[in-house]
């Protein structure tokens, strides 16, 4: 169904929703297969072919459903003439489309579409999953209006509830979060701090240790970081370097964003995710829980750290 009266913002989600299921069966059929095709993009940054095929998929299907839309993948450009018809999805969730646009997307007609972007991370956590820790592998779709991040999308293609696998997670600001249940953490004197597990170093581990930490949890991805804090389980997701990308955290900052949470770089402001925004988050991520407070957070990690970060 095409639903082509509904807002765009709100198509996009819902046709987000749905492909980002058809991405984790094909992210869960390379891994079965075994063949996982690994090439190193760069020195800690590899590409397996379940981030390649995932990415034909998605972009392949939104470009088909939203041909005016901007849409930036972290693969880079992909050939989506040869891709099987089965990998292209046309729908959208009609469960998702029963929620109302929030009014400030109501009005995005067809001439404004240029301030749409769409963010595409075809798998987060590409390292865990080459390693086996397969909860932590995401599937993520960000949308930005006019350079903010607004709604988004996060798949778990290995989360297991019973006999179902893979559950999908949208939030969009002004509408709120769906697809899980929230669990806002309690600040009880215990401080967990979420952060990398295949990209630490000297600058991150300042950062985690400035704010004293009772627990630090180290798991892979932007999506499943985010996570441990919409669930309860961290106070802060904190990375002091960069390294993550527009498309790594623009789907989670909206989501978070959409229940109450902040996230920004490490000198509390929002990164711009606009068409020509630099993909780089040069000032790494520093997220926080609905519950704690981010200035705070932000007034804890070290000015020294912060100055040779921004170069100021
Ligand atoms: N030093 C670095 N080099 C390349 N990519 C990095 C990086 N630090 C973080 N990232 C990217 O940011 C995402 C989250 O990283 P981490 O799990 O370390 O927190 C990963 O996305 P992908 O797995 O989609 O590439 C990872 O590749
Ligand atoms: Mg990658
Ligand atoms: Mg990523
Ligand atoms: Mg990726």
């Amino acid at each position: 169904m095409a639903h082509t009266q509904c807002p765009i913002v709100m198509r996009i989600l819902a046709a987000g929703i749905q492909v980002a299921n058809r991405a984790g069966s094909i992210i869960r059929d390379v891994m079965s297969k075994g063949e996982l095709g690994i090439v190193e993009k760069s020195k800690n940054d590899l590409q397996t072919e379940a981030d390649r095929s995932s990415q034909q998929c998605i972009i392949a299907s939104l470009t088909k459903q939203f041909p005016n839309i901007k849409i930036i993948g972290e693969e880079g450009q992909s050939d989506l003439c040869n891709i099987p018809s089965e990998w292209l999805v046309m729908e959208q969730d009609a469960e998702f489309l029963k929620n109302s646009c929030p009014n400030k997307y109501l009005t995005l007609t067809e001439e404004q579409f240029d301030s749409v972007v769409v963010w595409v991370d075809p798998l987060d956590g590409t390292t865990e999953y080459t390693q086996g820790f397969l909860e932590h592998v995401t599937v993520l779709i960000g949308i930005s209006v006019n350079e903010e991040a607004v709604g988004g999308i996060i798949h778990q293609p290995y989360y297991k509830n019973g006999e179902d696998i893979g559950r999908t997670i949208w939030g969009l600001k002004g509408l709120g979060v769906g697809g899980f249940q929230p669990i806002d953490i309690r600040n009880d004197g215990q401080f967990v701090v979420t952060t990398t597990r295949s990209h630490f170093n000297e600058s991150v581990k300042n950062a985690v240790d400035a704010l004293k930490p009772t627990e630090i949890l180290r798991v892979g991805g932007a999506g499943y970081k985010v996570l441990q804090l919409l669930e309860g389980k961290a106070h802060a997701y904190i990375f002091a370097s960069p390294g993550c990308k527009k498309w790594d955290t623009c789907a989670p900052e909206a989501i978070l964003e959409a229940h109450g949470g902040v996230l920004t770089d490490v000198m509390g402001n929002h990164y711009s995710y606009g068409e020509k925004a630099i993909h780089l988050n040069k000032l790494g991520v520093i997220a926080t829980a609905k519950t704690v407070d981010h200035q705070n957070v932000i007034n804890l990690i070290p000015a020294n750290l912060k100055e040779a970060m921004t170069g100021k």
